[in-house]
């Protein structure tokens, strides 16, 4: 680096800020005032000046400039016939001024000019505390620490670090130092509030004097990364030992655990994060304390700071209510149904049969939405309690690519009833049938003339069927008309190990029992478009009905839809992997084929307990 290449580069940094200024970015006002600062300007001019010294310090070349004069002149007196530049260097030297140069030089260049430190007093205390000083730059960021008083002996200390905060990038400030003084100031004795306001009165730079904590506990945690399975926003937690170091999120956001150190409160950053800075969020314990507090205390009127989660009875409203329902006759419906089923059978695509898409089974669901419960389709995991799931405040998950070698993951659509879920699959299997598949359905009902066991159906007998459930070997299953129907755990892994990517649509019920270490399921929400969006697209659609002929979409339908979908996402948007706006069905097509590709192709959030399976699971 040349003489002054430091300044040269300290000009050309002070013109990048200036010109970040000029583009608003946040700091670069402060670095600008910095460096531009005379003294800075001044120090570094002294620090170029040491550097050089350092690289070559000036050194005598010797140490006996007189003694080398002195045996000079008496060389010269001995020659016989000295030429007259002799003569004159004789004279010269004989000079008493110059020989009293000399002789300062010499006395000059045998001393030693480093510095002498001063001796330690001898009479040090052993138990006198080390003292750090520390001087943070303030800028608009807050500091990153928070402080405590201890009751007992009034004495204030550093309370917690947030990671990537100012205090914490100093690496200075510890959580357990004690602090002394703030800015000239004791704070012994002096309330927490009282100190926040000293710093918040300060401007430019904050002078801390601490007695640093002495057996540090040492930050061996590995990264944890979780899915929030609840809102959480920490200026309406009062429990919060510091809102404004506190980070809202909300469902389904993944969260990098940066600081599990405090039992109660941890440190995280929500992903994909642009801070350096973590944020403080509640433990598990500490929200599932929170949680309960919430259904013990105020069962009707939910805690602010954390959203409660569903109940079966919130979940039963999700689904649309068709209110013109009216029962048609049995024997009618039958061979309106053999029609129908007739014409689902003729779903056969370039000679393969696409199973899964039978009308029994999905007006299993609509027929337990319009009584309101009475018929069951449900998720017969555990039937006690089906939102174990939704009791975890968080879900640990790692970030997971799918071997190439490995069974496909199950693609499972999920929206409101008559958004287009089964629109969407039907025709994402048709594009290529050879690479995706629904499951061959169960049910006990017995088999028409045309259909074949494995095929439409795998017909079973009621008692088979029960052993299944007993078993929890479906996915999902219900009653209609007297007869079970149900898609179970093997017929879709029967399509997984044909080496096809199985498909399937689920009731919110099944969450649970698709996402497993067996299935690993992609859920992807079918979200409903704004109603004049569904409006016209859907103009000569047909809804699915209870009558014989499916009708065209009324207003009211569009509403339902809209509602059914809403509560649908307010309940169970954690669990979405992915959501797709059926506006255009083209476009929604294509929308589920790049995701369905992505999903089996790359790296995704999933459970940490699919790739190293627990007992339990
Ligand atoms: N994006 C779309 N544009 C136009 N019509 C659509 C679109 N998506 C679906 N449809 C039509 O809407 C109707 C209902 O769709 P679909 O049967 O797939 O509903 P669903 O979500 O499976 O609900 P259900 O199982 O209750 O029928 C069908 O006639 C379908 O063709």
């Amino acid at each position: 680096m040349s003489d002054d290449g430091l300044m040269q580069i300290l000009a050309t940094v002070v013109e990048e800020v200036k010109s970040s200024i000029n583009r608003d970015i946040n700091g670069a006002e402060l670095l600008y005032t910095l460096l531009n600062a005379p003294w800075l300007q001044c120090l570094l001019k002294v620090y170029e000046c040491l550097q050089r010294y350092l690289r070559s310090p000036p050194r005598p070349c010797m140490t006996c400039a007189s003694g080398l004069s002195v045996q000079i002149m008496t060389d010269l007196k001995s020659v016989s016939k000295p030429s007259p530049e002799a003569v004159e260097l004789f004279s010269l030297l004989k000079e008493p001024h110059l020989q009293a140069l000399l002789l300062t030089h010499d006395a000059v260049a045998v001393k030693d000019y480093e510095p002498i430190l001063p001796p330690l007093p001898d009479d040090l205390p052993d138990d006198e505390e080390a003292m750090r000083i520390v001087c943070l730059v303030k800028n608009n960021q807050p500091l990153g620490a928070t402080i405590r008083r201890d009751e007992v002996t009034g004495e204030i200390y550093v309370a917690r670090v947030i990671h990537g905060g100012l205090a914490d990038r100093s690496g200075l400030l510890h959580a357990g130092d004690r602090l002394v003084e703030v800015n000239g100031c004791p704070v012994f004795g002096l309330e927490p509030e009282q100190i926040i306001q000293i710093l918040a009165n300060s401007q430019g730079t904050v002078l801390f004097k601490v007695v640093p904590i002495t057996d540090r506990p040492v930050n061996n945690q590995t990264m944890l990364y979780m899915r929030a399975m609840a809102d959480y926003c920490p200026l309406q937690d009062p429990a919060i030992p510091c809102a404004d170091a506190g980070m809202a999120f909300r469902r389904g956001d993944i969260l990098e655990i940066v600081d599990q150190t405090d039992a109660l409160w941890w440190q995280a950053k929500k992903l994909p994060s642009t801070s350096a800075c973590a944020g403080l969020i509640p433990s598990t314990s500490m929200l599932k304390r929170k949680q309960r507090e919430v259904w013990w205390s105020q069962p009707y009127q939910p805690h602010t700071c954390i959203k409660t989660l569903s109940t079966v009875d919130e979940e039963e409203d999700i689904i649309a209510i068709d209110d013109k329902f009216v029962e048609p006759d049995e024997e009618a419906f039958e061979s309106e149904e053999l029609k129908e089923e007739e014409n689902e059978f003729s779903t056969n695509f370039e000679g393969i049969f696409i199973p899964g898409f039978r009308r029994s089974l999905r007006l299993c669901r609509r027929r337990k939405a319009q009584n309101g419960g009475p018929v069951q389709f449900c998720s017969p995991r555990c039937p006690s309690s089906c939102y174990s799931a939704l009791a975890n405040p968080y879900e640990e998950v790692v970030r997971h690519q799918r071997h190439p070698e490995h069974p496909y993951r199950l693609i499972a659509l999920m929206g409101p009833s008559g958004v287009g879920v089964n629109e969407l699959r039907r025709r994402l299997i048709e594009i290529n049938p050879k690479a995706y598949q629904g499951p061959v359905p169960h049910t006990t009902r017995p088999p028409k003339s045309f259909e074949e066991s494995g095929r439409e159906y795998h017909f079973i007998n009621r008692e088979q069927f029960e052993n299944m459930l007993y078993h929890h070997r479906f996915v999902e299953y219900g009653e209609y008309r007297g007869h079970l129907y149900g898609t179970s755990v093997d017929a879709v892994k029967d399509v997984l190990k044909s080496g096809k990517i199985c498909i399937i649509d689920i009731e919110p019920q099944a969450i649970e029992s698709v996402r497993t270490h067996e299935l690993k399921a992609y859920i992807i929400y079918v979200k409903p478009p704004p109603i004049e969006e569904m409006r016209q697209t859907r103009i000569g659609s047909l809804l699915l009905t209870n009558y014989y002929v499916n009708r065209p979409f009324k207003d009211e339908d569009f509403q339902e839809i809209e509602d059914a979908g809403r509560k649908m996402e307010a309940l169970y948007c954690q669990f979405f992997d992915h959501v797709i706006v059926n506006d255009g069905l083209q476009a929604s097509c294509v929308h589920l084929l790049t995701a369905v590709r992505r999903a089996q192709d790359e790296p995704q959030w999933v459970p940490a307990a699919w790739i190293r399976p627990t007992q339990q699971s």
